[in-house]
């Protein structure tokens, strides 16, 4: 039977520091590295060991996916990296603090920002010092300057459909280390949930879930592979 595990990243320095972080590269903190560490441990413990691998191009995940795999004992594994997995980007929102930017705007816009399914948030100014625009890893690109949910759905379904799901489908366990947002927008897909409830839905750092495809490749009831 097929298996996606999908794991978030371990915490960042950005989610430490509780910074909008989007598109912009910061790395894993101890903690998130330890977390990354414990997701490797309980899938080797489970036994529930991914034979294909997909990231994003952003360092926290892709650090995320290979602690996980060297702890798991796979560092050997195939992986593909992909900006479709990124997180979904901030726009100019990036690098602000959240809880500075709730108090200069009020809880409601900034919850608006963070998590309404079809208002990004404002456009990131051309020239930001947060604009990876320039970043080698996204020549060729056409880096978004803001992104809301469904913006992020529209890049990262069809990276799932045409690319993952038929690994999937061959019979492999996949795993996907990406992002909050990257990975809200599969979770939708694959739970069917709403566009209003999806807006509740938090995906914890470091933490595997995991889905079962039938036969049909109809994914069911997802779970924390810690209850498993
Ligand atoms: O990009 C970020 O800041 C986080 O990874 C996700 O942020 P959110 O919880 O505000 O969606």
């Amino acid at each position: 039977m097929p298996k996606l595990i999908l794991v978030r990243h371990g915490q960042s320095q950005w989610n430490l520091e509780n910074r909008f972080t989007g598109w912009w590269d910061v790395d894993l903190t101890e903690k998130g590295v330890e977390e990354a560490k414990a997701a490797g441990r309980l899938m080797k413990d489970k036994g529930v060991l991914p034979t294909v691998c997909f990231t994003s191009f952003q360092t926290r995940a892709i650090k995320t996916l290979n602690l996980a795999l060297e702890e798991a004992g796979r560092l050997w594994l195939p992986v593909t990296k992909d900006w479709r997995l990124n997180e979904r980007h901030y726009g100019g929102l990036t690098g602000l603090n959240k809880q500075e930017t709730r108090d200069k705007h009020g809880d409601e816009q900034v919850h608006i920002w963070r998590r309404s399914f079809d208002t990004p948030p404002p456009p990131m100014e051309p020239g930001s010092e947060y604009d990876p625009g320039a970043d080698p890893r996204y020549e060729g690109i056409d880096v978004p300057h803001t992104e809301s949910l469904k913006l992020t759905i529209e890049r990262v379904l069809p990276y799932w459909e045409s690319v993952i799901l038929p690994v999937l489908a061959s019979g492999e366990t996949v795993i996907i280390s990406a992002h909050g947002n990257s990975l809200r927008a599969l979770v939708k897909h694959l739970s069917n949930i709403s566009d209003e409830d999806i807006t509740g839905l938090e995906i914890p750092t470091g933490q595997p879930i995991i889905y079962d495809f039938d036969d049909d490749m109809v994914p069911g009831e997802r779970y924390y592979l810690k209850d498993a």
